[in-house]
């Protein structure tokens, strides 16, 4: 009888937090479908939540792609921190789990998948973590990180070296002059950078999670990133030559709005009735994604701008929007106000939402997952970055694709140009020219994810080039550590 080969088996550990599990899922099934076993494995606090917001219980969130053959399993790990644990509101407890804390329990279970299945090759880990070269060497992995942001922002942090060099980043007195040294990126301004890389004191927490998680980087045999070729040629070319480097995005559910996995981590309201009574184009989808906080005084602008504009809008309020301790940030009256042309919702399928065609513009965080979303449905931005790689997000939305423009151009946001910007955006008139733009990018995602599209044709090269090297790892390996054997 002819040996049956197993599968290679990959275990993917997306970084806890929404828009990062999200493409993880999605790339995860992918992998499974080109022929790879997956072990997914989900902090436990985000599974106790995924499983919370579901309306019905179903043993896993793959269980559905099972049925449809995948072999994709699914397990669980803690952060070192209990499932209650509010992380919203304690970010730097949060933060110091992960990078104190949280590597010692996935050592603890990567251990224990790798001695029940000889099969393990392969470790897909968040870049943001900060012990993927670690485990990987200790269990003879090959180790691929997932990158769920602009090339442009990995560029950034990989070259922060450079920017401490030149006085940009990490000094007393930085720079404010444009940065034109950073292999692959022409010019950005120092506003523009991530958040992170603009902030004087670099000892905080998330900074030595970020010094360490990129240093570790390095080390990777191999970078996804969900991005597309034809968006950042340039910087992806700068970054190839550093390191094996795919752009493979973007990364959707197949069918964009229909995904047999539930990802979110808040219960979904359902719009589309209320949007199937709206005309065309005349909606405003307000969101500042899963994790950013938003100022009270700012919030309370917005509400007061989006009210002056009389403009229909679907707002999704998450119940920590500006923070968990503050239940009810909205003004006074407000809800009132507006209850015949708006719906305010803690959390929606956001795919969904965009796609309706009574969607006529999106208020965004710029979240790279809602900019990627919103290109696809063709939606224009309005967009007012908050933290982290939102900043840089905008820049490529705004300055270089011309496919939105910024709510606020001052430090403070203020309720006349909320509702100068949103009519401005919703008008149909001045905002014409982003939607032919924003049309023509659209078709560049097309392309990319078609069959002879870069995407695919990146993600074909990193399933034959990870297959290479798994056959040359297929020498025997060591894996008397994994079993706790000693050398007497
Ligand atoms: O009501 C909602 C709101 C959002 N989403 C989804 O949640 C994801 C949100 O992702 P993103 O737009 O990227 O925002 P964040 O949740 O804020 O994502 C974090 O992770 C991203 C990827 O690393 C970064 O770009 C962001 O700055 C960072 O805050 C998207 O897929 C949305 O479709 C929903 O399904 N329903």
């Amino acid at each position: 009888m002819a040996e049956t080969h197993k599968k290679p088996h990959v275990i993917f550990i997306p970084f806890p937090l929404q828009g990062h599990v999200i493409p993880a899922v999605h790339l995860a099934i992918k992998l499974a479908s080109q022929g790879f076993t997956i072990t997914f494995i989900n902090t436990q606090a985000i599974h106790h939540q995924t499983s919370n917001a579901l309306p019905s219980s179903e043993p896993d969130i793959f269980a559905k792609v099972r049925e449809s053959g995948l072999d994709i399993r699914y397990t669980t790990v803690s952060d070192g921190l209990p499932i209650g644990f509010d992380r919203s509101l304690n970010l730097d407890q949060f933060t110091a789990a992960l990078l104190h804390v949280f590597s010692a329990h996935v050592d603890e279970v990567v251990g224990q998948i790798v001695k029940s299945d000889d099969s393990i090759r392969c470790l897909i880990a968040d870049t943001f973590f900060v012990w993927p070269s670690k485990i990987a060497k200790k269990f003879g992995l090959l180790n691929v990180s997932f990158w769920t942001e602009p090339a442009l922002v990995f560029s950034l942090y990989y070259h922060m070296d450079l920017l401490m060099i030149n006085g940009h980043f990490a000094c007393q007195d930085c720079r404010e002059d444009t940065i034109d040294y950073i292999p692959g990126v022409k010019a950005i301004e120092p506003k523009d950078m991530v958040s992170y890389l603009q902030e004087t004191d670099t000892t905080s927490i998330i900074h030595q999670l970020i010094f360490k998680a990129f240093n570790d980087a390095r080390n990777a045999d191999f970078l996804l990133c969900n991005t597309v070729q034809e968006l950042e040629v340039e910087t992806l070319s700068a970054l190839q030559a550093k390191m094996p480097c795919y752009a493979i995005g973007p990364i959707f559910p197949n069918g964009f709005t229909k995904s047999f996995v539930a990802t979110s981590l808040w219960s979904e309201s359902d719009c589309t009735q209320w949007l199937d009574k709206k005309p065309h184009g005349s909606v405003l989808y307000v969101s500042f994604g899963s994790f950013a906080h938003v100022a009270k005084k700012d919030l309370v602008e917005i509400a007061k701008g989006l009210s002056l504009s009389k403009v229909s809008f679907v707002w999704v309020l998450r119940p920590d929007i500006v923070s968990s301790d503050d239940a009810d940030p909205l003004p006074g009256g407000f809800e009132e106000e507006v209850a015949d042309r708006a719906m305010i919702i803690p959390w929606c399928s956001q795919r969904a939402v965009l796609a309706h065609p009574a969607i006529g513009g999106f208020l965004t965080h710029c979240g790279w997952n809602s900019v990627l979303e919103s290109i696809w449905c063709q939606v224009p931005l309005l967009s007012l970055p908050l933290l982290t790689d939102q900043f840089t997000n905008r820049k490529l939305v705004v300055d270089d694709w011309k496919i939105g423009f910024n709510l606020s151009d001052g430090k403070f946001v203020t309720k006349e140009e909320v509702c100068y910007n949103v009519k401005r955006l919703m008008s149909g008139k001045s905002e014409d020219g982003f939607r032919n733009t924003i049309k023509e990018m659209k078709k560049t995602l097309e392309n990319a994810l078609s069959c002879n599209g870069s995407s695919e044709k990146n993600m074909a090269r990193f399933v034959k080039d990870l297959r290479t090297k798994i056959s040359e790892k297929m020498k025997p390996v060591d894996r008397s550590v994994c079993t706790g054997s000693q050398n007497h």
